[in-house]
């Protein structure tokens, strides 16, 4: 068994008690009383390459990173270093991730909201708008073709942004046919855990221009946003080198700068 198949197997089982203690008829209530997602497309087509900071305990590769007791002062930094999009892991066991992450995170800025797990479900969808997300991570990998095509579908009904993520030229082909506008390329093979940064330059090219491209995984600093940046990157997800260093504000305003850079700005 994979480690992407050991992870869905954990998310099944805690899905299966929350919508035993929450109907979706509930959640269905309570997401009529939230605002409406804001357009993050048209965010992260801005010009230059935008920053996705991640809020990152743990993970399956790493293990624990850091403790973050407080995402929202995370999310804080994260925004004023100018993040156009703050990524909130919520998925428990091997991330160390909540809702209660993301519904704090939620209340402690205005910065668009992703929720970043194991989406298997549209009673996820539902979680993830009742508690203030303004887009939801799709893995191509994780998801059967109908399954993929219906949760997109359904996130764009509920406002949410789906972020399509491929790691193989099958998936990217897999991702523009369920109409994928925002497309993330993992450089993290989910099944082996390895990090092989060369697979965005050798997939980008097949992702049409008018996708946003966005490079996730194995972002050290602005080094690594610049080469990804040369290959047609929109936007950088970046997790373990800003939630391990002493500055994550600093380490996002340093991303950001160098994807402000005036060769990168007009490039769409
Ligand atoms: O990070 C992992 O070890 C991992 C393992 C299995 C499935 C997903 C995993 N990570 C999710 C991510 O894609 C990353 O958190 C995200 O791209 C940020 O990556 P990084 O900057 O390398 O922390």
């Amino acid at each position: 068994m994979s480690v992407l198949d050991e992870i869905l197997d954990g998310v099944r089982a805690d899905l299966a008690d929350r919508q035993a203690a929450t109907p979706l008829e509930r959640l269905k209530e309570q997401a009529a009383t939230v605002p409406w997602p804001k357009d993050v497309a048209a965010a992260l087509r801005s010009p230059g390459v935008q920053v996705i900071a991640e809020v990152k305990r743990s993970s399956p590769s790493k293990g624990a990173l850091a403790a973050i007791a407080d995402p929202a002062e995370l999310a804080r930094d994260y925004a004023a270093g100018g993040a156009c999009l703050i990524s909130v892991l919520t998925e428990r066991r091997r991330f160390g991730g909540s809702l209660d992450d993301l519904a704090a995170v939620r209340a402690a800025v205005e910065t668009p909201l992703l929720r970043k797990d194991f989406v298997v479900s549209a009673y996820q969808l539902w979680e993830a708008r009742v508690h203030g997300a303004d887009a939801v991570l799709l893995i191509v990998a994780a998801l059967e073709q109908g399954a993929l095509v219906s949760l997109v579908e359904r996130a764009e009904s509920l406002g949410l942004t789906p972020l399509v993520e491929v790691h193989t030229e099958e998936e990217i082909e897999r991702a523009l046919d369920a109409g994928a506008t925002v497309i993330g390329v993992n450089a993290r093979d989910l099944k082996t855990l390895q990090v092989d940064r060369d697979t965005f330059s050798r997939l980008a090219p097949l992702i049409p221009d008018d996708r946003v491209r966005i490079a996730e995984s194995g972002v050290r600093g602005p080094h690594d946003l610049l080469a990804y940046a040369g290959y047609g990157a929109d936007a950088v997800l970046v997790g373990e080198s800003l939630v391990i260093g002493r500055n994550p504000r600093g380490a996002v305003a340093d991303l950001v700068t160098a994807g402000a850079h005036p060769a990168l700005r007009d490039r769409r």
